[in-house]
């Protein structure tokens, strides 16, 4: 379904959303779950891509299907590979048969997994023969995604020795991996990471019951943060639920958004964005940490009509579409100029913004979303704008809440 972004203005200045829990804290936590039944869990993300996690949790099929499910796809590989007499087909959406899973299926082969390709060797679909995990010391390439490790870590308490992983080459995305040996201690699993070596010790005692809560998710945020700044000075927006040190790298949006004159403060467990002033200086930032939030601020700078230099993107050729391409493409047919390599983005400063443009979302939740905010410049539409329930399912409801006008 296509919709069209009336050009509007957020004439509440004081707004409140409450967005739903954090899709990657979600996906980790019900892994975990699953592993250790007497935890509890709050706040959990209302996305597909947690709702595909849970149902991949608890399906007795042969074949488990996560469409378009990264964080899925990677996690449950090493969930389904140490469910003893289980034989699991885990596969996906056409997309997802393009992303790669080489480096963790290696990694797992080398712990003793057995796993082997379905269709193209080093993609979806794989086959599973669930068993039991002797050896504990594996070497990957952490420069591909940081998804591959965490996976690791999420089954590594499960093994009888734990597990000692070798990290080669730059690690990318950092923040979600120590996101993952965060909720490992919360709920009394030891870790440490030091230098290029991850160490998780094995449980010998049952958990503790306890009751975990999901913060609402950065990402998510970042859309808001967007808004904020292309606002009026003196416009709020409340977010829920949010903590000032939070386990999410994407909460450098604090830091980040002061250079579009957005400020941030705490009250409780939520936090308000507002608009101070108007900076219009050039950016130059390195995004290896917060990949998800690149095309949000690219998109910040091309309505502000300042020019940015976003570099560390390597990731995003690989994530639910080519992200660099799709930026490039729908910038450009706005009347924005941009130069790509496979892991920067240049965006010159532009003076005029194109009506009427038909935003083409390529399956990406993040496009969608990124675009969006664009409506308190000029008249829009987002096709297929039904992705954002990737990670957001009301995400369009909530912006219409605070003052989009939206027609379908
Ligand atoms: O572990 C996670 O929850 C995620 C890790 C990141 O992927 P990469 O490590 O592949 O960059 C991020 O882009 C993705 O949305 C979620
Ligand atoms: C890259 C993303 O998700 P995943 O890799 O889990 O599909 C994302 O949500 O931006």
């Amino acid at each position: 379904m296509n919709i069209t972004l009336h050009k509007s203005e957020i004439t509440n200045r004081q707004s409140e959303v409450a967005i739903t829990g954090s899709k990657s804290e979600s996906n980790r936590l019900l892994l975990l779950q699953a592993l250790y039944p007497e935890f509890k869990l709050e706040n959990v993300s209302n996305s597909d891509d947690s709702n595909l996690m849970t149902n991949a949790l608890s399906s007795e099929e042969k074949i488990v299907d996560i469409h378009h499910a990264g964080t899925a796809m990677r996690f449950l590989t090493a969930y389904f590979s140490i469910r003893e007499g289980r034989e699991t087909i885990l596969t996906g959406s056409k997309r997802m048969k393009e992303r790669p899973i080489k480096i963790l299926v290696e990694a797992l082969k080398e712990l003793g997994a057995e796993i082997s390709y379905e269709e193209n060797e080093g993609y979806p679909p794989i086959k599973l023969q669930g068993k039991k995990l002797t050896k504990n010391k594996v070497s990957l390439q952490a420069n591909v995604s940081s998804q591959y490790i965490s996976a690791l870590l999420l089954i590594a308490s499960k093994l009888e020795n734990g597990i000692e992983l070798t990290l080669e080459g730059e690690i990318t995305s950092v923040p979600y991996i120590k996101m993952t040996l965060a909720l490992l201690d919360e709920i009394g699993i030891e870790s440490s990471f030091i230098g290029n070596t991850i160490i998780v010790k094995p449980t010998t005692n049952n958990q503790q019951p306890k009751t975990l809560t999901v913060e609402s998710d950065w990402s998510s945020a970042s859309y808001y943060f967007s808004i904020v700044a292309l606002c009026q000075p003196g416009t709020e927006i409340t977010l829920s639920s949010y903590k000032e040190h939070s386990l999410q790298g994407d909460s450098s949006l604090v830091e980040i958004y002061k250079h579009f004159g957005v400020s941030t403060i705490f009250n409780g467990n939520s936090m308000t964005l507002k608009k101070e002033g108007n900076e219009g200086k050039p950016l130059a930032l390195d995004l290896v940490n917060a990949p998800d939030i690149a095309q949000t601020i690219a998109v910040t700078c091309f309505a502000l009509g300042i020019s940015c230099d976003l570099t560390g993107l390597h990731t995003l050729k690989i994530k639910e579409t080519d992200r660099l391409v799709a930026l490039k493409t729908e910038i450009e047919k706005l009347g924005g100029e941009v130069e790509i390599t496979d892991k920067s983005l240049h965006l010159s400063a532009s003076k005029t913004i194109k009506e009427m443009v038909p935003i083409a979302t390529y399956n990406d939740h993040r496009m969608a979303m990124a675009f969006a905010p664009l409506a308190l410049k000029t008249n829009l539409i987002i096709e297929d704008a039904m992705v954002v329930s990737k990670s957001y399912p009301t995400f369009w409801d909530d912006l219409e809440s605070i003052g989009f006008q939206i027609s379908k």
